[in-house]
C-alpha cells in the first residue's frame, strides 16, 4: 500500500507536483499516467525517499520508505534502468545487491531466470540493449519478492514479447497480493494492464479511479481518448492575481 498526503515537491518557482493525495492498494495494478513533464518520476522519486517532498508526505506499507529496516523486501523499484555499472554482468549487480541486503544467493537465480537473462547472465551489461536492461532492472525490483512494486515506464525498448511477458508478469504480481504501481505513456498497453488509474497533469490529480469507469464515463471507447480529453485541460499552474484567485 501507498499512501500520498498533500504531496507538493517544489524546484525553486517551479512546482512538479501540486498537493497529491491518493492511495495505492494491493491485489491490483494500478496505471499511473500523466503528458511529459506531469510529475510521474518526481512523484515515485519521493515515494523512494529519493526526494524529499516540499510540503506533503507519502508512506510505503505504513512508513517512509527510509524507516523500513529491509526495504528490497517491501519495495521493489525501476526508476531509470540504464543505472546499472556498464563492467558488471547482471549476477553480479544482482549478488551485490543481495548480498548488501541479507538475500539468499537462490533469489538471484530466481530472478535472473524469471527475467530471461540465464543465458547472458554473466555478460557485461556495458553493451546490453534497452530492452535487455529494462530486463535486468525489472530482475532487481523483483529480488527482495517484495510487497510493493514501483516500476517507471518498464515497457520502454521492449519488444512485443517483452510487453505481453511485462503485462503477464504484473497481473500475476497483483493476483498474488502485491502493490503494483506502474507508470507508461502506452495507453493501449495500460488499458490492457491496469485495474485502475492515478492521472496527473501539470503536477496535480486529474483522475484516481477504476479503469473501467473512467473510460465509461468519459463518452469514449478507449483509454487514450479519455486520457487525451482529462489531461488536455490540465493548466499550468494559473498565476494568482492581485486578489488571490486564480485567473
Ligand atoms: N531536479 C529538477 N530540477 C528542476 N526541475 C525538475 C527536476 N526534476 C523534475 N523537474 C521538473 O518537474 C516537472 C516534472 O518532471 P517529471 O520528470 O517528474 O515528469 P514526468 O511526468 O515523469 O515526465 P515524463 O513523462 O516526461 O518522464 C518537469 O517540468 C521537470 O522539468
Amino acid at each position: 500500500m501507498i499512501e500520498a498526503k498533500g504531496l507538493t515537491k517544489r524546484y525553486g518557482d517551479k512546482c512538479a507536483v501540486e498537493d497529491l493525495t491518493f492511495t495505492v492498494r494491493p491485489g491490483i495494478v494500478t496505471g499511473f499516467l500523466g503528458p511529459n513533464g506531469a510529475g510521474k518520476s518526481t512523484t515515485m522519486r519521493m515515494i523512494l525517499g529519493l526526494d524529499r517532498p516540499t510540503r506533503g508526505s507519502v508512506t510505503v506499507n505504513g512508513k517512509p520508505y527510509a524507516a523500513h529496516r529491509t526495504p528490497l523486501r517491501e519495495v521493489g523499484a525501476l526508476l531509470d534502468a540504464r543505472a546499472v555499472h556498464p563492467g558488471r554482468s547482471p549476477y553480479h549487480h544482482l549478488l551485490a545487491l543481495a548480498q548488501s541486503n541479507g538475500l539468499p544467493r537462490s533469489r538471484v537465480l530466481d530472478v535472473i531466470e524469471a527475467v530471461g537473462l540465464a543465458d547472458i547472465a554473466k555478460r557485461r551489461t556495458g553493451r546490453f540493449s534497452l530492452g535487455m536492461e529494462q530486463r535486468l532492472g525489472i530482475a532487481t525490483a523483483l529480488l527482495g519478492d517484495p510487497h510493493t512494486l514501483i516500476l517507471d515506464e518498464p515497457l520502454n525498448g521492449l519488444d512485443t514479447e517483452g510487453i505481453r511477458w511485462v503485462r503477464a508478469l504484473l497481473r500475476d504480481l497483483a493476483a498474488r497480493g502485491r502493490t503494483v504501481f506502474v507508470s507508461s505513456h502506452l495507453m493501449t498497453e495500460m488499458a490492457l494492464t491496469a485495474d485502475h488509474v492515478v492521472v496527473i497533469g501539470k503536477g496535480r490529480l486529474v483522475a484516481d479511479r477504476s479503469l473501467a469507469s473512467l473510460v465509461a464515463d468519459s463518452g469514449h471507447s478507449s483509454l487514450e481518448d479519455a486520457f487525451v480529453d482529462l489531461t488536455s485541460g490540465a493548466v499550468e499552474f494559473p498565476a494568482p492575481t492581485q486578489n488571490g484567485s486564480h485567473s
